[in-house]
This record gives structure tokens, sequence and C-alpha cells, in this order.
């Protein structure tokens, strides 16, 4: 199936009490998510959100309340989701068109997303159309600088939403706003108050299908928003990172001040790229350092190729590439962006030197 034929996903995530369940309510009603699939996993041995979720078609909810959908119970979102397709089917009820994912406060985006590109039967029918993050007002800034979860949910989002932007003043705003962008500085950030939103803003963002104007796939990639980095050079190291071993994370950035670091840049690359210098360096860089790529982002130019490529990426995994129109690219640079934990942008830059030189001699250490 071409990837324009999936059904599209949204991952709706965002710390405790941070307004998932108010959104959705919200959303489901729209004629737009009319046709959707809501999945909420919810946390303890009684799930209520569920319950709060507005009437609809019973299977068009499925509930999944054993355990945390990032962590003890990812196999079981395929299973569930096939038996609500199918119960839909055999009841006749209405086919679905899309899903919506409502995460656990606590829940880790990343391993969602990586089930969702992993699991055979999920990955030949859905394809992620994008991750909203919801962060709370009120509270966004000191839970941002408490919990890591917080921290990867906003990093991975295409879209920050602001929830209670009715509970506080400008000024605090304005610092939420501005901390969001320090932690992920490409995602849109929308204000919203008691869930009140188009649910078609929520979905513009998404990854590029075959023949979607050029335009958004720009949008999709938001690589302008990024600390740029370039083969070759790289970016120059630090003092303290000049001596630290090469892939192991830097220890000094504006981003680590609290808890996790997040490090999200953009690498590009002038040339057109061998296909084989794209594959072993991104097979390298996902076996080596999958587990702290959170999400990586691309549009790229392959050498001997008419159309350029759009790659997405999380942990070990990508997406079968998506080719895009030939002004997606239209100056010819390839752009990757890596929303990462801890890895240091030297790191990709000095690895794709290695596969890209004509007379390597040795990879450089990993730790
Ligand atoms: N004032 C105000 N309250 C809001 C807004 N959005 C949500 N709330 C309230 O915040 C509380 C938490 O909202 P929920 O939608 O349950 O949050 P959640 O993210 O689903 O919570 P968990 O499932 O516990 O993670 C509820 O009492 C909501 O009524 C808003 O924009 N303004």
């Amino acid at each position: 199936m071409r990837s324009a034929d999936l059904m599209p996903v949204t991952v709706l995530t965002g710390f405790l009490g941070s307004g998932k369940t108010t959104l959705l309510n919200r959303l489901v009603r729209q004629p737009a998510m009319r046709d959707a699939l809501v999945v909420i996993n919810e946390f303890g041995d009684i799930g209520l959100d569920h319950r709060l979720v507005a009437e609809g078609d019973e299977h068009s909810v499925v509930e999944m309340s054993s355990g945390c959908l990032c962590c003890t119970i990812r196999g079981d979102l395929s299973k569930s989701v096939q038996q609500a397709c199918e119960a839909l089917e055999r009841e006749g009820g209405r086919p679905i068109s899309r899903m919506i994912i409502e995460t656990t406060g606590l829940a880790d985006p990343a391993p969602i997303l990586h089930t969702l590109m992993t699991d055979h039967w999920l990955a030949q029918r859905f394809r992620l159309d994008g991750v909203i993050c919801l962060v709370d007002a009120a509270n966004g800034v000191s839970t941002l600088n408490a919990h890591r979860e917080s921290q990867r949910q906003a990093a991975i989002a295409d879209c920050l939403l602001i929830t209670k932007a009715d509970l506080v003043d400008e000024p605090r705003l304005a610092r939420l706003s501005e901390r969001l962008a320090e932690v992920n500085p490409a995602a849109e950030q929308l204000q919203v108050k008691h869930g009140e939103v188009d649910a078609a803003r929520l979905t513009a963002r998404r990854l590029p299908a075959s023949g979607n104007p050029d335009r958004q796939a720009e949008g999709w990639l938001g690589a302008a928003a990024y600390v740029q980095v370039s083969p070759a050079a790289g970016l120059a190291p630090t003092p303290s990172e000049a001596s630290a071993p090469l892939l192991a994370p830097a220890t000094t950035s504006p981003l680590s001040r609290h808890g996790e670091q997040i490090r999200s840049f953009c690498f590009s690359v002038e040339a057109p790229i061998a296909p084989e210098v794209l594959e072993d360096w991104l097979d390298l860089l996902m076996s080596l350092l999958g587990d702290k790529m959170l999400r990586v982002k691309a549009i790229v130019n392959v050498a001997g190729q008419p159309q350029p490529l759009a790659l997405h990426g999380v942990q070990h995994i990508f997406h079968p590439p998506v080719p895009l129109p030939a002004e997606a690219c239209a100056d010819g640079v390839s752009r990757f962006v890596f929303i990462t934990s801890g890895v240091a942008p030297e790191a990709v830059a000095q690895l794709f030197d290695y596969f890209q030189a004509p007379h390597p001699t040795k990879p450089p250490q990993a730790q």
C-alpha cells in the first residue's frame, strides 16, 4: 500500500493533567474526527478517561488500562486495534479512516511511534500523522524542569498545545513559550482553552505523502529552526567536548540545565548523497545510537534518483522512504533533523564524513 493510502495516526501526549482528555472530548465531536478510532491508554486499576470521552460508537473507543503503552503493553496496541476494527466490520459499523492515541501522562512517546512503525499489522494500515503534545500553562515550566518524560514528550512533538492559558498572565505564557522553543524549536505552538481547537490545525504537519505540495514537506521538516551542522567541520567542539569520546553525550549545553539533555540540530549536505553512503551512515548511526534518537526526519537528495526522499525514523527504525515532488528539495541540499537524547552533533557529522571519504581508514571510536 502507498504511504498516502495508509490511515493517519495522531499521538496525543502531555504530562499528567495537562488536558488531554478535555481536548480529546472536543476533538471527537468534530466532523473531521467522525471516523476516528480513539485509543485511550490509562494507567492504574480503574480507567476513567474513556468514560469522559464523548458519545460515539462503542467500538470506536478502545481503552487500554493494563499498563503503560510505552513500556509494558506495546504489543497489545496492535491486538486491541485489530479487535476493534474486526468488531466494527462484523457489526456493520462505520469503517475507520484515522486513529488517535491518547497516551498516559508519564508515557515516553518514542517507543509508541516505534511500535507503530515496526508492528507488521499496524505498519501495513497506519502511518504517523503527527505527535501533539499538551503542556499546561500553569505548571509547564516546572514540569519540564523536573520530569524527563515531559521534556521527551515536548521534544518529539510536531505541535505543542499550551493548555489552560486562561489561568496565567502573559509574561508567564511567554516564559513557557521560550522554554518550549529551547526544547523543540521547530514545533508550532498553539494556545488552547478548555480543549477548543480546530481538528484540522492538528493534522497540518504530517509526514508528506507522494504528491503533496513541497511547502508541506518544508513545514514537516522545520529544518530552519534548528542549530545548523554540516559535514567536514561539523560544529566546532567546545573545549570540554574536544577531548570527550566522539559518541559520548556532551556535558555542556544550554539545554542540559534540567534533567535529560535533549539535543536537536539540522545536519545539511549540499551535494547529492550516494545511496550506499546514506544507507551505511544511517545504519551505523541507528545501531550505535538508536535508543538516543528520539526522532529523525529528513528530505534527502539521493544521487541518481529523480525525486527527493522523505525519511522518518524513531530509535532504531526508519519508515519506508517517501518520494516527494522535485520542488521539495529545490536547492538540492539534503537536510536531516535529529532530535536526540544527548547525541553530539559532531558524532553525526564525523560518521557521515567517514562514509563519504573516498579512502576511509578507521571508523570513529564508539564508546
Ligand atoms: N482552566 C482550565 N482548566 C482546564 C483546561 N483544560 C483542561 N482543564 C482541566 O484540567 C484538569 C485535567 O484535565 P484532563 O483533560 O483530565 O487532563 P489529562 O491530561 O487527560 O489528565 P491525565 O489523564 O490525568 O493525565 C481537568 O479538571 C480539566 O477540566 C483549560 O484550558 N483551562
